[in-house]
């Protein structure tokens, strides 16, 4: 039995069509066995995974059908992630945790790859620990200072909604970072990687602790990543005047942003950032606080995905 848990609002209301159009007609045709779960809110995705992960003592199989925000909230109910097998129909603007593992975008070759094509292969998941013992996973990135600022103006921006229903939700992200790169002010941020002693990132713009490849609708911050190594990659910007962060920021889309001196990438399983004033934090693009001490971890093969 599918359990199917859908973000109608994902890309601005397209997920909903999509369920209904090209997802539940295949799986009605194909006689397949499935529940589904509308998220009625912001959080409620975070609920329904909760009491799926609690009522199922076998092997849950979870479908997720929305963007990376979706799966970043199913994750934070599963209370024993080793025991779920997570199929992902990706419906989001960015949908960068697809990208990496190469599943479709296109919903019915995503179903096709869950139902018929795909392995349950283990997945790496991350961790951000707050100082007051509140816990976040994620599942493509997490990130502190420019990259969640831009996360956090996104959600609730009306020219994400605009741009999606355009058909150019990707370009949402760069136009954001833009302006927040503008508004930007000059921090110290400090990483502190297990058995070596802490790096200062001086005027740091964000550090990103990636598990997959991109972030922010394709911004290539660790092209070493592999979702399977145990290891987070990061990816810490410091010390760049903003004119040249303007010219980095592009060549990212491609991986070619480390050419710049300030752009540094790191690799450790765990790592402590603290900064000298609390920036916002993201998981997966979701934003829910601002802090100036995480303690980022990365938790190999703790989950299955079929990909
Ligand atoms: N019924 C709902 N009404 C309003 N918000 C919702 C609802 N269901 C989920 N959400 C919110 O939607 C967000 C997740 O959206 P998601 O990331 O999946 O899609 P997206 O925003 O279109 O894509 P992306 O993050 O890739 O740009 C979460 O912040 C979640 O709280």
């Amino acid at each position: 039995m599918y359990h199917i848990i859908i973000n109608p609002v994902s890309r601005s209301g397209k997920g909903l069509q999509i369920w209904k159009n090209q997802v539940e007609p295949i799986l009605q045709r194909k006689k397949v066995p499935y529940r589904h779960y509308f998220s009625e809110c912001a959080g409620d995705t975070t609920c329904i995974a909760g009491k799926l992960s609690s009522q199922t003592t076998d092997v849950l199989s979870l479908i997720i059908l929305g963007g990376d925000g979706t799966v970043n909230e199913a994750l934070q109910g599963l209370d024993d992630t080793s025991r779920v097998v997570l199929g992902y129909i990706p419906t989001g603007s960015s949908n960068d945790l697809a990208r990496d593992l190469k599943i479709p975008t296109n919903p019915s070759e995503a179903l096709d790859l869950i139902l018929h094509s795909g392995n349950p292969l283990p997945m790496d998941l991350g961790t951000v620990l707050y100082t007051d013992g509140e816990r976040r996973r994620f599942a493509v990135s997490c990130g502190i200072g420019f990259d969640a600022a831009v996360c956090e103006e996104a959600l609730h921006s009306g020219l994400k909604r605009v741009m999606n229903r355009l058909g150019l939700g990707k370009l949402t992200y760069l136009g954001i970072a833009l302006r927040q790169l503008l508004a930007a002010r000059a921090i110290s941020g400090k990483l502190t990687m297990e058995d070596s002693a802490p790096i200062d990132i001086g005027n740091m713009l964000f550090t990103a602790c990636m598990l997959h490849k991109y972030e922010g609708g394709g911004f290539m911050f660790a092209p070493d990543a592999d979702a399977n190594d145990g290891l987070l990659n990061m990816c810490a910007v410091g010390d760049l005047s903003k004119l040249l962060i303007l010219f980095a920021l592009p060549t990212a889309f491609k991986g070619k942003h480390f050419r710049f001196r300030g752009v540094s990438p790191y690799c450790a399983d765990s790592l402590t950032i603290e900064t000298s004033q609390p920036l916002w934090v993201h998981t997966d693009g979701e934003v829910t606080r601002k802090s100036n001490r995480i303690h980022v971890t990365c938790e190999k093969d703790a989950i299955r995905m079929i990909r």
